[in-house]
Parts: structure tokens; sequence; C-alpha cells
């Protein structure tokens, strides 16, 4: 999916809503346990109740690498059944020498391969430009890098400043952008990350950025929205636990949590979004 339909499903939709679908078999409802696949069965319950109000889903591969072939197989049924106007993130922060990267883009991005058909996928910058450059190499295809993520752990090596005073997350994006333009490359910046969001955005003001943090890890979305929307939207702002688990029933809970969120997005749409 290329840019320009990312932005017109946000529009039509008025959501910059991704729904992450990090399934835990052990915290799905007890009725989904009984089904052959419950991974897959939830998931669907899932993507049924959020896909009006969601533009990207982002499946964290940890969550299903965990169950084996199993986990494998509940992915790609899950992958199938997104509808395919909606983005995918392979949310599986790969990073690794050239000919293995290239392995792990095929993995998620070539279908003929692997059965995986991915918009994107996270990866790590951390091994620098012939890590990140083998998913480039795939058309219509993106690379979400890792930037100013939302743990407590991210100030250990992303807030650290080298001689000419630079931080290393905003080294990280400044040398990405010299890689690969806004059309193929998105950031990864925390929604708790408050005091640094205009910051990022003076760094890449073109990049979309996948934001993770709001709902359980307490970000505020509508900081978000006020100082990191650009003229393309530029956000794809990321829940996972507060929406697949906010109840028993998906079809009421999850869909009563992802509108709550489109309904937010659609107010700071009004009064961030300039074209
Ligand atoms: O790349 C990510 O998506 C990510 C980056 C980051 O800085 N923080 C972060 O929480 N995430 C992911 O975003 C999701 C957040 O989940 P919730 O806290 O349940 O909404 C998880 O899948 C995390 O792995």
């Amino acid at each position: 999916m290329n840019s320009q339909q990312l932005v017109n499903q946000i529009e039509r939709k008025r959501s910059f809503l991704c729904v992450g679908l990090d399934t835990d078999p052990r915290l799905i409802p007890s009725k989904f346990k009984q089904e052959a696949d419950p991974v897959f069965a939830f998931n669907q319950a899932v993507i049924d109740a959020t896909a009006d109000y969601a533009v990207a889903y982002k499946p964290n591969i940890a969550f299903y690498e965990a169950l084996g072939p199993k986990g494998w197989e509940s992915l790609q049924k899950t992958m199938e059944y997104i509808p395919s106007d909606i983005f995918t993130i392979a949310d599986a922060k790969r990073g690794d020498i050239g000919n293995t990267a290239y392995m792990y883009a095929q993995t998620f991005f070539d279908p003929a391969s692997s059965g995986l058909n991915f918009d994107s996928i996270t990866v790590a910058p951390y091994m620098g430009h012939d890590s990140v450059e083998p998913f480039l190499r795939f058309e219509d295809k993106w690379v979400i890098l890792l930037a100013l993520t939302s743990n407590p752990g991210s100030h250990d090596f992303q807030m650290t400043k080298s001689e000419d005073y630079i931080p290393m997350y905003e080294r990280v994006m400044r040398l990405a952008q010299t890689w690969a333009s806004p059309e193929e490359l998105m950031f990864v910046i925390g929604a708790t990350r408050v005091d640094f969001l205009q910051k990022v955005r003076e760094i890449a003001p073109d990049n979309f950025f996948l934001v993770p943090g709001v709902g359980a890890q307490g970000g505020s979305l509508e900081d978000v929205s006020r100082y990191a929307m650009n003229s393309r939207v530029g956000l794809l702002v990321n829940s996972s636990r507060g929406i697949i688990y906010a109840g028993d029933n998906p079809a009421v809970d999850s869909k009563r949590e992802a509108q709550k969120l489109q309904e937010e997005m659609s107010t700071y749409l009004d009064a961030y979004y300039i074209k």
C-alpha cells in the first residue's frame, strides 16, 4: 500500500487507529478457547468488531512465534482475513547483516516464499544501513524504524548523546532519511514521549510515525495529535491490550474501545489536520 492509499483511508474513516493483534491464548475469553484455532477465532472476532474504525492492524510476531507452527498458521489465517484495503504491520523488530535481513524481508513481504504479504515491518536500526536496505528492495513495502520507543529502557541508548550532542534517536532519524524516502520509511515514536513529539516532527516532517503507547501504557492521544500530526496526518496510533482485551465479548467490547478512539481521532483531525 502506498502513502496516498493510506491517507485516503485515514480521511475516509476519519481514523488513524492501528489495532495491535498481540493475542495471548491465556488471555482470550474462554469461549474462544474451545475453537480449533483459538488465536485465529479471537482475531477474527476482533477484526470484525474493529475494521470500520481501524486503518491498520499490527500483529506482534512474538505472540505467534511463541506458539510454534500453530502460531504461524494462526498468523497466516489472520493475514488472509484482514480486509485488503487495511494497512498491515509485521511487528517483528528485526535487524541483522544484509543477507540475513533479506531473508527476514522475504519472510514478511514475499507471499510466494512464506505465504505472508505484510505492507510493512518494524526494524531495529542498531546494525545500520546494510541491515535496513534489504527491506527497502521490496516495492510498495515499508520499513518502520525504531527511533524513540515507549519503554523506560529507551533512555539507555536512544537518549545518549555523542560528542556533537546529538542524541542517538535523532541520529537514527536523520541518517535513515538519507537511505529512504517518506514513501517507504516510517519511524516508531512512543506516545509516552510527550516532551519530544514536537522535536521528532521537526526532525522528520514528512514521515509517518507509528505511535504505540496509548491505552495500556498511558500516552495521550491528544498530545500525539497536537504535536505530531503533519499535512498528510502522518500518524498511525496503536492500541493493543486496550482494545483486544477490553472485555469478554470483542463484538461489543473491542468495538466500543476502537470506536471511542476513532471518535476522539476524528475530533483531533478537525482540530489539527491542516492539509
Ligand atoms: O514497535 C512497536 O510497535 C512498539 C514500539 C514501542 O516503542 N513500544 C511498544 O509498545 N511497541 C509495541 O506496541 C504494542 C503496544 O501494546 P499495548 O501497550 O498493549 O497497546 C506492543 O505490541 C509493543 O510491542
